[in-house]
C-alpha cells in the first residue's frame, strides 16, 4: 500500500510539472523558423493486468496516464480485481470526474481482448504473461495502436566468492521467495561461483527452513499460498518434470506439513539444473529457485544471459567495479547490485526480449501516455520563394 500512495503521489508532481515543460522549443540551424514541442495525452489508454500485485500493477498504469490526461479504462486480472474496484470508489469519493477512470471486470478473451481490439483505445498497457503479450500485440497490430508490454521473466542472481554469505543469501531468498515467488522480476536462477557454493547452499537452506509460511493474515508471515489451485498445479508440475529431467530437489518441493489445507508451497531449491531443462528455461512463478555454479566471471554472465527472457538481473560482489562490468553486460532492463527486486518509483521498470518493451515508472511511465507534437512556424516576412511569382498584370 505504501507504494500504491507513493506512485500516486510521484505523479501529481510531475503531472504538475508537465505544463511547466510544454513549448519547450528545439534548436535550429536557420532564423526564419521557430519549433517547440507539445506533449499531448494520446488518447484513452486501456490498462489489463495480471493478478499478482493486483493495485499495484494497476496503479502503476493508472496514475501516470492520469497524469498524462488521458482517460483510462482499467482490465484487472479476473483472480484479484477487488482492490481495483475499490479504488474505483475512492476515485468516485474524491471527485474524480466520471468517466476519467473506468474500470470492467470478467475474464481476458471477454474483458480484455475487445479492449485491445477496441478503434476509440488509442493505447494498450499490459501486464501479464508472454503468451496473452503476444494475443494482444496481435490485437492492436490491427489498429496500429501502440503497446508497451512487462511480460515474464527469468531473472539472473549472481553471487561471486567475495561476499557476506548470509547477506547475500537474504537477498537470494527475498528474490524469489517474496510473494511466493510470484513476481515478473524474480530473481530465479541463482548462479554461485563453485568456491562458495557448497557453504552458500547450506545457509540458503537454513534460511529456507527458517520462513515462516502461513496465512499471510498471520503475523510474521513471510510465504503464503500461491494464487489459484491451477497455479498450484502447475507449480508442482514444474517441480516433478524438473526431478524428472534429472535436477536434484535440494530443499523443499511439497506441502508444508503443517499446512493441510490452501496452495501452499515450500519454498523450493533445485540443484544439478542442466541448461537445457525446462526449469531453467521457464517462468514457474511460483517459490521454485534453481542454482548452477560458474567458475569465471565470463562463464557467469553467458549463463546470466541464456534465456529469452531480459526483465532484470542482479549480481552481488565486494568488488564494485566487476559490479559495473557485469551490468553492462546483462541483457535486461533492470540490473541490481548487491540487492534484488528493491524498487523505486522514480526508476524506470521494463525489459527487453521476450519481457517485453517500453517502460513504466519515473518520467519513462509519463511517457508511455503522451504523444509529441511538433509545432513549426514559419518567421520571416519573406516570400516563401519556391515557385515563380504569376504576373500581377
Ligand atoms: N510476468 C507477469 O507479470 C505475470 C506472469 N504470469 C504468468 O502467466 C501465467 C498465466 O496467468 P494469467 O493470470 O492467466 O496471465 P495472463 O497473462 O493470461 O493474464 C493477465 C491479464 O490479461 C488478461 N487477458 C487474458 N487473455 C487476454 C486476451 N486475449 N486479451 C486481452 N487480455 C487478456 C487477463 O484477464 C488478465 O487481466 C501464470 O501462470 C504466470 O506464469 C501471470 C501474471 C503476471
Ligand atoms: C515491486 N516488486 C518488484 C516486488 C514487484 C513488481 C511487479 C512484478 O515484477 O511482479
Amino acid at each position: 500500500m505504501d507504494d500504491v500512495v507513493a506512485c500516486f503521489e510521484y505523479y501529481a508532481d510531475l503531472a504538475e510539472a508537465l505544463d511547466g515543460k510544454q513549448r519547450s522549443p528545439i534548436s535550429l540551424p536557420m532564423e526564419n523558423f521557430k519549433s517547440y514541442v507539445l506533449k499531448e495525452p494520446i488518447g484513452v489508454a486501456g490498462l489489463i493486468t495480471a493478478w499478482n500485485y493486483p493495485l499495484l500493477m494497476a496503479t502503476w498504469k493508472v496514475a501516470p496516464s492520469l497524469a498524462a490526461g488521458c482517460t483510462a479504462v482499467l482490465k484487472p486480472s479476473e483472480l484479484a480485481s477487488l482492490t481495483c474496484l475499490e479504488l474505483g470508489a475512492i476515485c468516485i469519493e474524491v471527485g474524480l470526474p466520471p468517466g476519467v477512470l473506468n474500470i470492467i471486470t470478467g475474464l481476458g478473451p471477454e474483458a480484455g481482448a475487445p479492449l485491445s481490439s477496441h478503434p476509440h483505445v488509442d493505447k494498450v498497457a499490459f501486464t501479464g504473461s508472454t503468451e496473452t503479450g503476444k494475443r494482444i500485440m496481435t490485437a492492436a497490430a490491427q489498429m496500429v495502436k501502440p503497446v508497451s508490454l512487462e511480460l515474464g521473466g527469468k531473472s539472473p542472481l549472481i553471487v561471486f566468492d567475495d561476499v557476506d554469505i548470509d547477506k547475500a543469501v537474504e537477498w537470494a531468498i527475498f528474490g524469489i521467495f517474496l510473494n511466493a515467488g510470484q513476481v515478473c522480476s524474480a530473481t530465479s536462477r541463482l548462479l554461485l561461483h563453485e568456491k562458495i557454493a557448497k557453504q552458500f547452499l547450506d545457509r540458503l537452506v537454513a534460511w529456507a527452513k527458517n520462513i515462516k509460511i502461513s496465512d499471510p493474515l498471520e503475523k510474521g508471515c513471510r510465504l503464503g499460498s500461491v494464487i489459484s489451485e491451477g497455479q498450484y498445479e502447475k507449480i508442482k508440475k514444474f517441480i516433478s518434470t524438473a526431478r524428472s529431467e534429472g535436477a536434484t530437489i535440494l530443499y523443499g518441493g511439497a506441502r508444508p506439513q503443517h499446512l493441510r489445507r490452501g496452495f501452499f508451497i515450500e519454498p523450493t531449491i533445485i540443484t544439478d539444473v542442466s541448461t537445457s531443462m525446462q526449469i531453467w528455461r521457464e517462468e514457474v512463478f511460483g517459490p521454485v529457485l534453481c542454482v548452477k555454479e560458474f567458475r569465471t566471471e565470463s562463464e557467469a554472465v553467458e549463463l546470466a544471459n541464456d534465456t529469452h527472457y531480459g526483465l532484470g538481473g542482479a549480481v552481488i560482489s565486494n568488488d564494485q567495479e566487476r559490479c559495473e562490468r557485469i551490468s553492462k553486460a546483462l541483457h535486461s532492463g533492470i540490473v541490481w547490485i548487491n540487492c534484488s527486486q528493491p524498487t523505486l518509483v522514480q526508476a524506470p521498470w521494463g525489459g527487453n526480449k521476450r519481457s517485453g518493451f517500453g517502460r513504466e515508472l519515473g518520467e519513462w511511465g509519463l511517457e508511455n501516455y503522451l504523444t509529441v507534437k511538433q509545432v513549426t512556424k514559419y518567421c520571416s516576412d519573406e516570400q516563401w520563394g519556391w515557385y515563380q511569382p504569376p504576373s500581377k498584370l
